[in-house]
């Protein structure tokens, strides 16, 4: 790293300097607040070291002129310990860290292994958002559909308040896309989106992944644990498919949506939380209520606003436009400047029921790019259900004409069934699920059926 350190006294520059050095790291001296931003304005540094006390000037204010000036690489201060008060309060302000002055070379190793640390931090973030940007299609929440409209518009009005909300809707119509970005719209936006995935987990598991547990608190605790509600203190916990909690644990929730306290297994002691709840389910939650597998006060409780998604094929409006997004991102992705879609597979498109909804039409759009001859999507690059005129989007009914019970082979019924199941999927491994089969043999039937990307 190259780092400026900004002192008065020349002692402290030495021998700052020789403990960089010695550390495999290059630095530049400044001896005043001017030449320290001259120096700024001259060269890239990765970091600063600033006196709080430059002889007559104030380090803090010398800080501040950095941030205005935009030089915003991390800052550790130099203090007496008389000042560690004022040091205290310059890490408030976005100081990095602190040593105190008379130190040994120790402490400035310290200092830059914690600098280090939190720069590979950062960088992981930076590199893991941009891959997840790359992944997932530019999102879109304007809709040519007016109910569609509707509930992002009640969304983005909502995202402002503290309001528990409950997002109800087919699988696939974004429920947990629109949760973020209620979210990153509210002013918890700074602080973290933490999901749960309720059918996933047994019971205890469950109560354990949002509340946390001490170590022996039950079989295989083998450690004290720090829950969800705890990881997203001060943000959101966005609940999926909350239908599912099991009963004992809607209790707990309850207490904490009324009174924003919980416990963790084990424990006794009450611990508070600052967590906004938004929850989503594919279940009519009113019926599972009536038939008694759903607590009515806790029904309520989340319900404060509710969003109900329609299916895509209620609002056929927007199909050609996510289609563009979708097909001008996989193009890209893909290393083409662009791909279009002839007329005739777009009307296929618009005459099909899309029971997977926008994750069904994400993975079709995929497979086309993937498929496609040139950068031309055609009809015959369209799963056959789709081809076939619409289909029913029924788990059997393949369209005109492909129905089980039809003249179809057994071996076109397999074959149309697990493309099915893939574009409906998240993942490879639950379309395995899904279709009763291992991943290898998985595997091997999309790579008869040429379905294994690049
Ligand atoms: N607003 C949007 N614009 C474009 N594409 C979207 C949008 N929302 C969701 N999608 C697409 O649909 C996929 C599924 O979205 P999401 O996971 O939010 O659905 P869901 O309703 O939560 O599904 P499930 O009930 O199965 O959990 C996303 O990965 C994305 O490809």
């Amino acid at each position: 790293m190259k780092i400026l350190i900004v002192d008065d006294e020349s002692n402290i520059q030495k021998t700052t300097a020789l403990s960089l050095k010695t550390m495999g790291h290059q630095s530049v001296s400044a001896f005043s607040g001017s030449q320290a931003l001259r120096k700024l304005g001259e060269d890239r540094f990765d970091a600063v070291f600033l006196d709080l006390r430059l002889g007559e000037e104030d380090g803090l204010e010398v800080y501040e002129k950095m941030r205005e000036e935009g030089h915003d690489m991390p800052v550790i201060m130099f203090t007496a310990y008389s000042s560690i008060e004022t040091a205290i309060e310059a890490t408030r302000k976005g100081v990095f860290d602190y040593v105190a002055k008379p130190f040994v070379p120790e402490q400035i190793r310290q200092a830059l292994k914690k600098l280090e640390t939190s720069r590979t931090l950062t960088n992981k973030v930076t590199e893991l958002e941009s891959r997840l940007a790359e992944k997932s299609p530019g999102i879109r929440f304007e809709s040519l559909d007016s109910q569609m409209q509707q509930v992002y518009d009640v969304a983005e009005k909502a995202a402002q308040s503290d309001a528990n909300m409950l997002l109800l809707g087919p699988s696939g119509t974004g429920k947990t896309v629109l949760s973020r970005r209620i979210h990153e719209m509210s002013a918890r936006a700074g602080n973290p989106f933490v999901v749960v995935h309720c059918p996933s987990l047994s019971k205890e598991l469950l109560e354990s992944e949002l509340f946390g547990h001490l170590k022996g608190s039950f079989t295989g605790a083998v450690k004290d644990t720090w829950g969800k509600v705890d990881a997203a203190e001060g943000g959101t916990l966005f609940l999926d498919e909350i239908g599912d909690l099991p009963f004992e644990v809607q209790a707990k929730l309850l207490r904490l949506l009324q009174e924003r306290l919980y416990e963790r297994i084990g424990e006794t002691k009450t611990r508070s939380a600052d967590v906004r709840i938004l929850a989503a389910t594919n279940k009519d939650l009113q019926e599972e209520v009536r038939e008694g597998n759903f607590r009515e006060d806790l029904y309520y409780r989340l319900n404060v606003i509710s969003l109900q998604l329609p299916g895509l094929c209620e609002r056929k409006r927007d199909l050609e436009n996510l289609v563009s997004d979708y097909v001008s991102f996989y193009a890209r992705k893909m290393g083409r400047e662009t791909a279009t879609v002839e007329a005739n597979a777009m009307e296929a498109m618009l005459a099909y029921n899309w029971p997977g909804n926008l994750r069904e039409l994400n993975n079709v759009v995929e497979r086309c790019l993937i498929l496609c001859n040139g950068n031309t999507v055609t009809l015959s690059d369209l799963p056959i259900e789709i081809r076939a005129g619409g289909g029913e989007g029924t788990p059997f009914g393949f369209g005109s004409g492909l129905g089980v019970g039809s003249d179809v082979t057994l071996q076109e019924l397999e074959d149309e069934h697990i493309k099915r199941i893939l574009d409906r999927s998240d993942s490879l491994e639950q379309a395995a699920r899904t279709l009763g089969i291992d991943s290898a043999t998985l595997y091997r039937k999309r790579k008869k059926l040429g379905l294994l990307a690049s």
